[in-house]
C-alpha cells in the first residue's frame, strides 16, 4: 500500500529542485510513491480557474517528467486524497463531490497503461472513473454488410427498450438518407476524429470499406451507466480490439445463408452504390474467413429466416445473462458529499460524507470497498461497493488519516 509524502517532503523537494515544477499556489495536492517514481496529482476548482495536473518526480534522476495523461480527467477538484492501489493505480477520492462521483483511479501500471507507453514511448498514466456495482456485459455484434446486423439490433432495442443501449459509434462516412447525427452514428471529419483517437477517447477504431469507424468510450459508458446492457455494432477489427482491451463483452457473429442472399439484401436494401455494394462483397469474404479465428467470436448465428434467428438471438443473450448475473448496485445516487476520507484497511476506506441538508436520518458515513475491481482504463472502473459504516467493533480510533 503506498503512502502519501507529507506535503514538507514535497516542498523540500520543490526547493532542492529548481526544475520546471511552478505548481499553482492555489490549488490542492497529493504526492503518492510508487517504485522509484513520485506521481503528484494537484488541481483547483475554482470555477473557469479549474485545472489538473499530474507530473511524476523520478526520485533515480531527480527531474520531473510529464506524462501522457488518457482516459477521461476529472473536471475539477476541489480537493482529494490519494493512495495507491494494487499496486498499479492510485486511488483518488475527490472532497466536497457527490459520492457517487468522488471515485476516481489515475492508473500507473496496469496493463492498459504499460501497453500505451510501448505504442507511445513516453511515461503515460490513465484517468477512469470508479462506478458502484457491477456492469452489465456488452454485446459486441459483428458481420458483413447487409447480413442483417442493424435489423436484428432494432428489434432487440424495440422490444427491450429500457434493457438494452445502442453505442453510439462515429464515423467518417456520409450519413444515408434517414441517418440521425448522434442516433445512428456521429458522424465526424476525419481529422476530428483522428485527434480524438490520438488523445486516446476510442476503445477501439478500424478502417472499414474506405471510411474511419470507432467506438468512443463515452458511447459505451453513457450506456452502461443507464443500467443497460450496451449493444456494439462493430466490425471484426474493431471485435478483436474490444477482445483485447479490458471490456468484458459477449461476441456474436452473424454469418449470411449464402453469398448470394447477401449480395442480394445489399441490392434491395438500395443505400449504396454499385461500386460500394462490390467493395462490402469483397470485404465480406474476409470478415467470413476471419470470424472463424480461435478465440474471438463466442457464437456463430446464421441470419436464414429473420424471425427465427432473432429468436435464437434472444436465447443465446438470455443465457448469458443466467450465467453471469446482472447489474447489482449496492448504493447509488446519494445526495451526501464526500468531507473527508480514512483509509481502514487496504481495500476498504472509511468515507465522511455532509447530508446536503437532507434527512439526518441518512447515514453520512461510509465504507467503500475497492476489493473486487473490474475494468479500467480506457473505460471505467466498476465493482466498487459501498455501504452505511457501522460503528460497532470497527476500531476507528485505529484507522490511518489519509
Ligand atoms: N470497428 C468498428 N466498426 C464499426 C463501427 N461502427 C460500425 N462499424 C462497422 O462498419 C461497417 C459498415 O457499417 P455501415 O457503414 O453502417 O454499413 P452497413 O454495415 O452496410 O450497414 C459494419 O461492419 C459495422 O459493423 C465502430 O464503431 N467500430
Ligand atoms: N433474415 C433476413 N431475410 C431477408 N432480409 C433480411 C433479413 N435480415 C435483414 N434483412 C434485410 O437485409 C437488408 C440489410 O440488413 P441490415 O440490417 O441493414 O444489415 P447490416 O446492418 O448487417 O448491414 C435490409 O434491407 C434488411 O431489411
Amino acid at each position: 500500500m503506498g503512502e502519501e509524502v507529507p506535503e514538507y517532503l514535497l516542498n523540500n523537494l520543490d526547493e532542492n529542485l529548481p526544475v520546471d515544477y511552478n505548481s499553482k499556489s492555489t490549488g490542492c495536492r497529493t504526492s503518492t510513491t510508487f517504485g522509484d517514481k513520485l506521481y503528484v496529482v494537484e488541481g483547483s476548482g475554482r470555477g473557469d480557474e479549474s485545472w489538473i495536473n499530474v507530473k511524476i518526480f523520478d526520485k533515480l534522476t531527480r527531474s520531473w517528467i510529464n506524462p501522457t495523461v488518457l482516459g477521461m480527467k476529472p473536471v475539477e477538484l476541489k480537493g482529494h486524497s490519494a493512495v495507491l492501489l494494487n499496486n498499479d493505480r492510485i486511488l483518488i477520492i475527490k472532497r466536497d463531490a457527490l459520492l457517487d462521483d468522488s471515485i476516481l483511479f489515475l492508473e500507473v501500471d496496469t496493463p492498459f497503461v504499460r501497453e500505451q507507453k510501448k505504442v507511445l514511448g513516453t511515461e503515460v498514466v490513465a484517468w477512469t472513473k470508479g462506478a458502484i456495482g457491477n456492469a452489465p456485459k456488452p454485446i459486441v455484434i459483428s458481420g458483413p454488410s447487409g447480413v442483417g446486423k442493424g435489423t436484428l439490433i432494432n428489434k432487440l432495442m424495440k422490444e427491450f427498450p429500457s434493457t438494452y443501449g445502442f453505442s453510439v459509434s462515429h464515423t467518417t462516412r456520409a450519413p444515408r438518407e434517414k441517418e440521425l447525427d448522434g442516433v445512428h452514428y456521429h458522424f465526424t471529419e476525419r481529422s476530428i476524429m483522428e485527434k480524438d483517437i490520438r488523445d486516446g477517447k476510442f476503445l477501439e477504431f478500424a478502417s472499414v470499406h474506405g471510411n474511419l469507424y470507432g467506438t468512443s468510450i463515452e458511447a459505451v459508458e453513457v450506456v452502461t451507466d443507464s443500467l443497460k446492457r450496451c449493444i456494439l455494432d462493430i466490425d471484426v477489427q474493431g471485435a478483436r480490439s474490444v477482445r483485447a482491451s479490458s471490456l468484458d463483452a459477449i461476441f456474436i457473429f452473424i454469418c449470411p445463408p449464402s453469398f448470394e442472399e447477401l449480395e442480394k439484401r445489399l441490392r434491395e436494401r438500395g443505400t449504396e452504390t454499385e461500386e460500394a455494394i462490390q467493395k462490402r462483397l469483397r470485404n465480406a469474404r474476409a470478415e467470413l474467413d476471419e470470424a472463424k479465428s480461435p478465440g474471438l467470436f463466442d457464437h456463430l448465428l446464421v441470419n436464414d429466416e429473420l424471425e427465427a434467428c432473432y429468436e435464437n438471438l434472444k436465447k443465446l443473450i438470455s443465457l448469458d445473462e443466467k450465467a453471469n448475473a446482472l447489474y447489482q448496485p449496492t448504493m447509488k445516487n446519494l445526495n451526501v458529499r464526500v468531507s473527508h476520507v480514512e483509509l481502514k484497511t487496504d481495500k476498504k476506506i472509511l468515507i465522511h460524507c455532509d447530508g446536503n441538508g437532507i434527512a439526518a436520518a441518512t447515514p453520512s458515513l461510509f465504507t467503500l470497498d475497492v476489493s473486487p475491481l473490474k475494468g479500467g482504463a480506457p473505460g471505467r472502473t466498476r465493482g466498487l461497493t459501498v455501504y452505511p459504516h457501522e460503528l460497532l467493533g470497527d476500531g476507528v480510533n485505529e484507522i490511518k488519516k489519509l
